[in-house]
């Protein structure tokens, strides 16, 4: 049997509680090697129920402890977290996808020193088509997400252009504009445009329209693409986690794309 990939979450919030306790639980071909966190008692007491416990350290500390580790933190740590393991030559899992973006060092570091980074699916779907459709030439992707008020209260975007959303009654369209401008002004919550802009054709080409909406218990991505060899469309309404951001089906992603790296038989692109 081969040796297990020693896996390190960085960030013990939804996705990386989550993710612990599906490592802890066995996920075949990785085993959970370390955990960093803002508070590290905090962090210990959520770990408490782990069957086999792990070092909770500084995420300067992780790199040596692990062959993998997972970025579900903060999207300003991303550097921090990624830099010394590309270094190393190891793998980074991003699920804060539009900190990659105007820090195209980090892929310049994996490829230097053979690292890995790699953006799974996410809260998002259908990147596999996105991919394999930009092999061929796609004329243009557009992406219509809504979300509940909640999920994006906080914004810098709403703060910056003096929109308030909380009192809203009716679906309020806050933003048109490109993935690299939604990543900007949205850091927290539309990482899923700028994966989507990274599988196809880019931050500058992605289109994007974000409405905030009363009624809506889901976060809602709508994809339309129209390719050379495809014209596809596509949505996902993800249930929301304890972060009302995160929809529940990002770290089922991460899960997902942890157990594929050591599989026998992978299916999707
Ligand atoms: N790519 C995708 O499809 C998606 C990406 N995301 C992104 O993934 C990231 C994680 O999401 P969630 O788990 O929902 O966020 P969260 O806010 O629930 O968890 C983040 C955790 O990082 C911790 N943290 C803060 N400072 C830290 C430090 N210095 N060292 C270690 N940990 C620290 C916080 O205490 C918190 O527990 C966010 O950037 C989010 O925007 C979220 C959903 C979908
Ligand atoms: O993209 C993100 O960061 C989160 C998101 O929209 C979702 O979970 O539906």
């Amino acid at each position: 049997m081969e040796t297990p990939l020693r896996i390190a979450i960085a960030g013990l919030g939804a996705v990386g509680l989550k993710l612990a306790r599906a490592l802890d639980a066995g996920i075949p071909g990785c085993e959970l090697a370390a955990v960093s966190a803002r508070d590290h008692a905090a962090a210990t007491a959520r770990l408490a129920g782990l069957s086999r416990p792990v070092p909770v350290v500084e995420i300067g500390a992780l790199e040596p402890l692990a062959d993998l580790v997972v970025e579900c933190a903060p999207s300003a740590l991303l550097p921090q977290i990624a830099e010394p393991f590309l270094r190393a030559g190891k793998t980074v899992l991003v699920l804060s996808a539009g900190a990659l973006l105007g820090r195209e060092h980090l892929v310049e570091l994996a490829r230097a020193h053979g690292g890995r980074i790699i953006v799974p699916t996410g809260a998002l779907l259908g990147l596999d088509a996105v991919l394999a459709a930009a092999e061929g030439e796609i004329h243009s992707v557009r992406m219509i997400t809504r979300k509940p008020v909640r999920g994006l209260v906080g914004a810098p975007y709403l703060a910056e252009n003096n929109i308030a959303i909380e009192d809203i009654r009716e679906p309020l369209r806050i933003f048109q504009g490109t993935a690299r401008e939604a990543a900007a002004g949205f850091p927290a919550n539309l990482n899923v445009a700028v994966a989507l802009s990274l599988a196809g054709i880019g931050p500058d080409r992605t289109q994007l329209e974000i409405w905030a909406d009363p009624a809506l218990e889901r976060n809602t991505h709508r994809i339309e693409v129209e390719a050379d060899s495809a014209r596809f469309s596509m949505t996902i309404e993800n249930v929301p986690s304890e972060n009302p951001k995160t929809g529940r089906i990002t770290a089922l992603s991460v899960i997902a794309c942890l157990r594929k790296l050591g599989a026998p038989l992978r299916v999707g692109t």
